[in-house]
């Protein structure tokens, strides 16, 4: 299947990393990449959903890897093999990334230290692997864009990962300086609320009724609309973008509405907790 949106061909030679790219946003992105030529190679925990995205793409367009973010040797070994594979890197998208909703109050020492060390830890070892084994010995540069979370004043529920967002924004923000010595440009896209499988099902119920009606738009963003913001930074088209935080969210940024809101929170504003998922 072809672009809707841009020409065949236009990332003709170049590589791209795609974390998280078994499910949702990742999976369209890689996929997006991988019509306009890229070879796309994609990493996750679990190797069934990325081999699903692989056969979607054309033919040899998409390698995957078994490879968790958080793990800095498995983040080694991943890049090693990609720059083995293709001998370059080009762009790195770290959409690997969640959390989980809970009150503030509930969250754990663990489970605040799960979620910044999924969101922060696991971009950071991503993006230096990245950087110090291609985009600064080969003189080449590269682009790097990290996936981070609107509205940026946070989501109630979601105080770890708020956190978070913010933390990679400012990393982001800070290696755009530091790093324009060897042309590695970066930039975030701050995602709203995109009708993926993963927040239309893991979510609370209220939540995923409620959440379109908090997007002055009215509606949920869709995958491919993130995908192709993704494919025009990868291409020529980004090249003078870096550290920018570029917010692809409806509106939802710039709406306050009343609070609690309602329906999606108890009448003390306490936000709802997601189920426990099942212990194996
Ligand atoms: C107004 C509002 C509008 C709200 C409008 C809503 C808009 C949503 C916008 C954002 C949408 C998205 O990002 S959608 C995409 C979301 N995608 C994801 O989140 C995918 C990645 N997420 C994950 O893998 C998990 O959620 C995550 C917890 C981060 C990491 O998983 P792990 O397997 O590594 O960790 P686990 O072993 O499961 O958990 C580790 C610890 O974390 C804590 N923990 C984990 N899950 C928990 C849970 N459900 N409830 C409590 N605590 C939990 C516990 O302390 C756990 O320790 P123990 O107690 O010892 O077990
Ligand atoms: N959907 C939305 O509305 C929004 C999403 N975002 C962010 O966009 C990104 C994609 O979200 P979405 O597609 O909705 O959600 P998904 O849950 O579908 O995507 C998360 C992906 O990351 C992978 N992943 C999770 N943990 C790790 C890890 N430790 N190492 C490697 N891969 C990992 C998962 O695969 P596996 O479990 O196999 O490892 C999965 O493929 C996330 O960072 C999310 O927080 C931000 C704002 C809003």
């Amino acid at each position: 299947m072809r672009s809707e949106l841009f020409r065949e061909g236009l990332l003709e030679g170049k590589v791209a990393i795609v974390t998280g790219g078994g499910s949702g946003l990742g999976r369209a992105a890689a996929l997006e990449l991988a019509r306009l030529g890229a070879r796309v190679a994609i990493c996750g925990r679990r190797r069934e959903p990325l081999e699903e995205t692989r056969s979607l793409a054309p033919d040899g367009a998409i390698t995957v890897d078994v490879c968790d973010v958080r793990e800095e040797q498995q983040v080694d070994a991943f890049v090693e093999q990609v720059l083995e594979r293709h001998g370059r890197i080009d762009f790195l998208l770290n959409n690997a990334g969640g959390q989980y909703m809970v009150p503030a109050e509930d969250i754990t020492p663990k489970g605040f230290r799960t979620v910044i060390r999924l969101n922060v830890e696991g971009t950071w070892l991503m993006t230096h692997a990245v950087a110090t084994k291609w985009m600064i010995p080969s003189g080449e540069g590269g682009k790097i864009c990290n996936v981070t979370l609107s509205p940026h004043h946070g989501l109630p529920g979601m105080a770890h990962s708020s956190a978070a967002r913010a933390a990679v924004e400012n990393l982001t923000r800070v290696l755009s300086i530091e790093w324009s010595r060897f042309n590695i440009r970066l930039t975030a896209i701050a995602a709203g609320h995109f009708e993926t499988e993963t927040l239309l099902t893991k979510y609370p119920e209220q939540v995923v009724r409620g959440v379109a009606k908090t997007v002055p738009l009215g509606r949920l963003g869709r995958p491919e609309e993130f995908a192709w913001l993704v494919a025009f930074l990868a291409s020529p088209g980004g090249d003078y973008f870096s550290g920018a935080i570029l917010t692809i969210d409806g509106a939802r940024d710039n709406w306050f509405g009343p609070y609690p809101p309602p329906g999606l929170a108890d009448e003390s504003g306490k936000p709802p907790a997601e189920a426990r998922r099942p212990r194996a």
